[in-house]
Parts: structure tokens; C-alpha cells; sequence
């Protein structure tokens, strides 16, 4: 399998190459020069297997540059009890990905039960052992660079500390994120992690991050990978508990779902995505925002209309505060027919970046509008009154606590669903790691895993810096051996 840039203008590259490359030279994503097809045999035969196996099975339809039993050896590694039991004491660990009855036909499927206590636990820990065994075989080195509204950075610091050869250079918006989210990442004191507080929100972070990947000498000398979706072995690994949730939900491989999503950089949801393209019997994929509605409202007017930091909400969903999706490109891709030329054309304008009002491209009325359908979208947004009713609900008639990101996935998967279709509702993080708002809303205090109590008033070691790119690289070049 080879891998090719949502731009069209880079080389095809193999599974190991681009999981320590991140971004394609032409600044595009990569992505499978065609989606594997599973059959419906494959889907009979995969249903009651673990999730190791089942990551196996369907990793090893991406990852074919690596010998199968070492692939086999770095996921049973990774997708572990002890990895994923982190959550709650009532969850069953053994399932990695349990999946919970709210009520008749509705379900979430916990992917939260990791180390950070948030779905990134998923793929990021993979990652880590993916890194380690491509390294070594080397004895290479790695500075992985990466931007994160909350989640993204804790996960990659767990799954990479101490990990030989590699660095963390972890971008977060100043203030922006929750107490506890600032406390598990500035907390951790391991040499070989770096945690910088930019001046911005989280898209002037990624901004950063493309602009030194985009330096390919920069990048080079300086060994920059990512940790961020803009890897694709982040997304593929994040395709594996969409097989695993449609198992759990139904009896049959005639059935069909609905999933509901709650997004931010598009990374979950494209994954979904994928997994339908696969063969996935998903009949929608619906996608939920927070105020920050930028792709709700592309897939409800064709209108793409990315903000900038200025319009940009700080919200009770901090995670989900942005507004220039980078996995969009990839879904954008497929909708236009895969023709690198046309993303070149979109994206110069997003690039540019474009007045506050001013839309960056528009598909409405074109054969490309016409085709969006096809792909089985649905999408609303949430606002902070929604999430406390919903939170408020669910603990009231279900005695489930969800967290303030699970509640906008659940409140505009409610909303928008077909009744025909059993609704699962991805579980993005734990309520611990939004204690404010479950306060807010409850009156109580969320559960948190004994490890992590008091983790607030740990001494924390952080950097800040304005947005500026060439501030950064001389930090990094500062903290990387020669
Ligand atoms: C808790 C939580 N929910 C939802 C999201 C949105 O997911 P994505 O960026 O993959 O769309 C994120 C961040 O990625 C997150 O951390
Ligand atoms: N919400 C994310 C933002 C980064 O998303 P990623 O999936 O591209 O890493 C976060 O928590 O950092």
C-alpha cells in the first residue's frame, strides 16, 4: 500500500515513511492511494474478536510495509487491559472500547478509559510503540512537534516519555485549556518532553506546526515528526474502534448504524469516515461542533468559512475551539473525485487565510454539493446551555456522566439521527477532565482515577511564546543536540 498527498504533488511513500514524516512536502495530507475494501467475510469472521485482533486485522491492510508479526507484537503490546482500565471502576477493561447502554437504540462507546482519559489514549499509544520500533531498526532520532486544544499533547507526552530517541515539543494555547488538562501536561517533568503556551488558540498552534514542517530543510536537520492527525497513523489506528463499536451495537452485518462524532480538527470523524469507504455498514456519520460550528455549517450550506483567532469562542467544550479543521482536506479530497489540483486551488485560499465573514471556498451548486450526500453526513452544533441539559439529563434519567465534549456529540446525535438507525455516540474524554462544568451542571464533583488526584498542585514546568515561527524553531534548535 502506498500513500499519496491530498495536494498531488509529492511522491507516494510507504506506511513507515509517512508515520515519522507527518506532513507531505507539497503541504498536503497523506492518505491510501486507494481504501481496502473489506468483504463481507472479513466482517463476519472479525466480529467477535478482540480489539488487538480486530487492530490487527484491519492495520495490517495499511501498515503492509511492516513484517505481520511484528506488527501483531507492537499492537498486542499496546491494546491492553492494563493500558486501557484507567477509566472507571464499573467499566470492563478487558473490552479496551466498552460499549454502554444508554437506552433503547442508543449507545456510547467509551474510548476514554487510557492513561489521559480522553480517545487520543487510542491511537496515540500505538503511535509510541510504532515510533520506538521504526527508530530502533535505525537508531534514529525523532523531535515529534506538536499543537494541541487539550487532549492531543497529554496523550502524546504519556504514550512518549522516556522513550529513547524521541523529543516532544507540545504547542497549547495559553489559558485556553481546562485546570486539569494544563496540570497533566505541564506536570510532567521528564527530560525529553517540552510544553510551550503560545499566544493564540489552537489553530495559531497548528498554523506553527505546518509552518516548520513546510520548512523542509528546517525539517530535516532537525528530524521534526508529528504526533497530530496530520500523521496518518493516528487516523488509521483511530478507524479500528469504529469496526469494534458497529460489533458491539448490532447482531449482524446486514444491520446498518449511525455514529455521531464530537469534532474539532476532523481527525475522529474522518476515520469514520474511512471505515465506511471500507465497507462499514455506517448509514450516517454525524458530526457535532460547539459553537465553533465552521464545518456544521459547510455540511449544512457547502459554505467553508474558516475563522481566525479573533472569531474564534473559548468555549465549555475547550477541546473542540477550533475553526480550521486540518483533516478536512482529506475528506475534501475524496468529495471532489481525489484531484490534488482542485484541493491546491481550495486550500490556497484557506491558506491565505481570508476576511472574518469571507467564505475561503464554496461548493454550493456545483456537481460536488450534488455528490456530498453520498457520504452519509449529518451535522449540528451545541452551545454551553445544551451541554448542561444534557449532561443534567443524562445523569438524571440514565445515571451516566458524561464529559462537556461526549454531551455535544450526544446532543446533536439525538437531534439529527434516523430513527431507524441505532446511534452510537463516541465517548472523546472523561468528565474528570472537565470539572468546572460538571460542577456547573451537577453540583458535583466527576470520579477521577486515584493517580491523578491532586494532580493540580504539582509543581508545573511550561515555556510561553508568542505565535511566531522563527521564535520556535530557534527554541527547538536550542533544546536538539547538534
Ligand atoms: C475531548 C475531545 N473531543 C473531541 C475532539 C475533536 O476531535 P477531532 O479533532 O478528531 O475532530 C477532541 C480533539 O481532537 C477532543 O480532545
Ligand atoms: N482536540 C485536539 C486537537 C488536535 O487534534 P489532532 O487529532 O489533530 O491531534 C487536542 O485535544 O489537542
Amino acid at each position: 500500500m502506498k500513500y499519496i498527498s491530498t495536494r498531488g504533488n509529492s511522491p507516494a511513500k510507504t506506511f513507515t515513511e509517512i508515520l515519522l514524516g507527518g506532513l507531505a512536502p507539497d503541504g498536503g495530507l497523506y492518505l491510501p492511494e486507494h481504501y481496502p475494501q473489506v468483504t463481507r467475510a472479513e466482517l463476519d469472521a472479525w466480529r467477535n474478536l478482540s480489539y488487538a485482533d480486530l487492530a490487527f486485522e484491519v492495520l495490517s491492510k495499511f501498515a503492509t510495509d511492516i513484517p505481520v508479526d511484528d506488527l501483531r507484537a507492537i499492537i498486542s503490546k499496546t491494546y491492553t487491559a492494563e493500558v486501557y482500565c484507567n477509566g472507571r471502576a464499573d467499566s470492563n477493561a478487558a473490552d479496551v472500547t466498552p460499549l454502554r447502554k444508554v437506552t433503547d437504540g442508543v449507545y456510547i462507546l467509551e474510548l476514554s478509559n487510557g492513561p489521559t482519559l480522553a480517545f487520543k489514549d487510542m491511537a496515540m499509544q500505538l503511535l509510541g510503540n510504532l515510533f520506538e520500533y521504526a527508530l530502533a531498526k535505525d537508531h534514529a532520532e525523532l523531535n515529534i512537534l506538536g499543537a494541541t486544544s487539550g487532549d492531543t499533547g497529554s496523550a502524546a507526552e504519556y504514550a512518549m516519555r522516556g522513550k529513547r530517541g524521541i523529543r516532544v515539543f507540545m504547542l497549547s494555547p495559553n489559558g485556553k485549556m481546562s485546570s486539569f488538562q494544563r496540570a497533566q501536561m505541564y506536570s510532567l517533568q521528564d527530560p525529553n518532553i517540552f510544553n510551550i503556551a503560545v499566544n493564540g488558540m489552537f489553530d495559531d498552534a497548528q498554523d506553527l506546526v505546518k509552518a516548520v514542517s513546510n520548512d523542509h530543510a528546517y525539517k530535516a536537520a532537525h528530524k521534526i515528526g508529528t504526533v497530530n492527525s496530520i500523521n496518518w497513523g493516528r487516523v488509521s489506528a483511530q478507524i479500528v474502534y469504529y469496526f469494534k463499536g458497529y460489533f458491539a451495537a448490532t447482531k449482524s452485518n446486514d444491520e446498518q448504524v449511525a455514529f455521531s462524532v464530537p469534532s474539532g480538527n476532523f481527525g475522529n470523524i474522518c476515520a469514520g469516515h474511512i471505515a465506511r469507504m471500507m465497507g462499514l455498514p455506517i448509514g450516517q456519520l454525524i458530526l457535532a461542533t460547539n459553537e465553533n460550528d465552521v464545518l456544521d455549517e459547510f455540511f449544512r450550506t457547502g459554505v467553508y468559512r474558516p475563522r481566525g483567532t479573533a472569531h474564534t469562542y473559548e468555549t465549555s467544550s475547550p477541546s473542540m475551539d477550533i475553526s480550521k479543521a486540518s483533516n478536512f482536506e482529506r475528506f475534501v479530497f475524496d468529495l471532489v473525485g481525489r484531484d490534488g489540483a482542485k484541493v491546491r486551488e481550495f486550500w490556497s485560499k484557506v491558506d491565505a487565510g481570508a476576511a472574518p465573514d469571507a467564505a475561503a471556498f464554496t461548493i454550493k451548486g456545483t456537481d460536488y454539493w450534488h455528490a456530498l450526500p453520498k457520504f452519509h453526513f449529518s451535522s449540528g452544533k451545541s452551545t454551553h446551555e445544551d451541554r448542561l441539559k444534557t449532561i443534567r439529563e443524562m445523569w438524571e434519567e440514565y445515571g451516566v456522566m458524561v464529559d462537556t465534549h461526549t454531551a455535544d456529540g450526544l446532543k446533536v446525535g439525538l437531534e439529527q439521527r434516523r430513527p431507524s438507525l441505532p446511534l452510537i455516540c463516541l465517548e472523546t474524554a472523561l468528565p474528570a477532565k472537565f470539572e468546572e462544568t460538571i460542577v456547573e451542571a451537577l453540583g458535583r464533583q466527576p470520579e477521577r482515577p486515584a493517580a491523578l488526584e491532586g494532580i493540580e498542585d504539582l509543581p508545573q514546568r511550561c515555556v510561553k511564546m508568542d505565535a511566531d515561527v522563527a521564535i520556535l524553531k530557534a527554541f527547538i534548535s536550542a533544546n536538539v543536540p547538534a
